[in-house]
């Protein structure tokens, strides 16, 4: 069985070498649609394959540090990349251009990473990340698989090469969250929520 939350959050950005001039050549945003399909074949205490509440912690403080901000790919431009951080407080350093096909890898990344060290408390079975649906638009979506997230011809997403600015993570509920999943450290989830 599946199951599917969605998040949303707006952010700037240009995809260089892209086909779209717009998209290549001009700072633009989007308001992004994200969705986290979850796969398992047994239920928790709940009979729910995974409460989507336990999805508006940690997975969703890592979809939001993208909201109201500018993703950077840390190949562009260095006085692009410098403008962008002195004058947005808010921005993302990333090893891969931000198109959709991208942003679905990277947060099949960080939420299969999350999710891969939480323990979790209430009887919940085998839940893996099956996919990561993110709509650019209302008209264009990616989505990635468990393939294609780790696909060296789709570029490496090193944890360790995404720089989260100061101002985003010092608003997530935990500001160390980031460093404790390229740490490798367990999580535990809360016993409710
Ligand atoms: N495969 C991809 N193609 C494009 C991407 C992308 O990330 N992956 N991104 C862009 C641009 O960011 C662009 O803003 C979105 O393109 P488009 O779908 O053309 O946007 P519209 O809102 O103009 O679409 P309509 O269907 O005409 O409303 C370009 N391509």
């Amino acid at each position: 069985m599946l199951i599917r939350k969605l998040f949303k959050f707006e952010n700037a950005h240009i995809v260089r070498g892209c086909s779209t001039r717009r998209c290549s050549h001009s700072i633009h945003g989007h308001s992004y649609k994200v969705e986290l399909i979850l796969e398992a074949h047994a239920f928790d205490n709940g009979q729910m394959l995974y409460d989507f509440g336990l999805l508006k912690g940690g997975p969703r403080d890592l979809i939001d540090a993208f909201d109201h901000a500018v993703a950077i790919w840390d190949g562009d431009d260095a006085d692009y990349v410098a403008a962008c951080k002195r004058f947005s407080e808010r921005w993302i350093s990333l090893p891969v251009s931000p198109s959709a096909e991208q942003f679905s890898r990277l947060f099949f990344r960080l939420v299969d990473t999350l999710l891969g060290l939480t323990d979790t408390v209430n009887g919940e079975q085998d839940v893996r990340l099956h996919s990561v649906i993110v709509h650019e638009t209302e008209t264009g979506y990616a989505q990635c698989f468990r393939e294609d997230a780790d696909n060296p011809r789709m570029g490496l997403i090193a944890l360790d090469r995404i720089v989260f600015s100061d101002a985003i993570t010092q608003a997530w509920r935990d500001p160390q969250l980031f460093e404790k999943l390229k740490r490798g450290e367990r999580l535990s989830n809360p016993a409710s929520v």
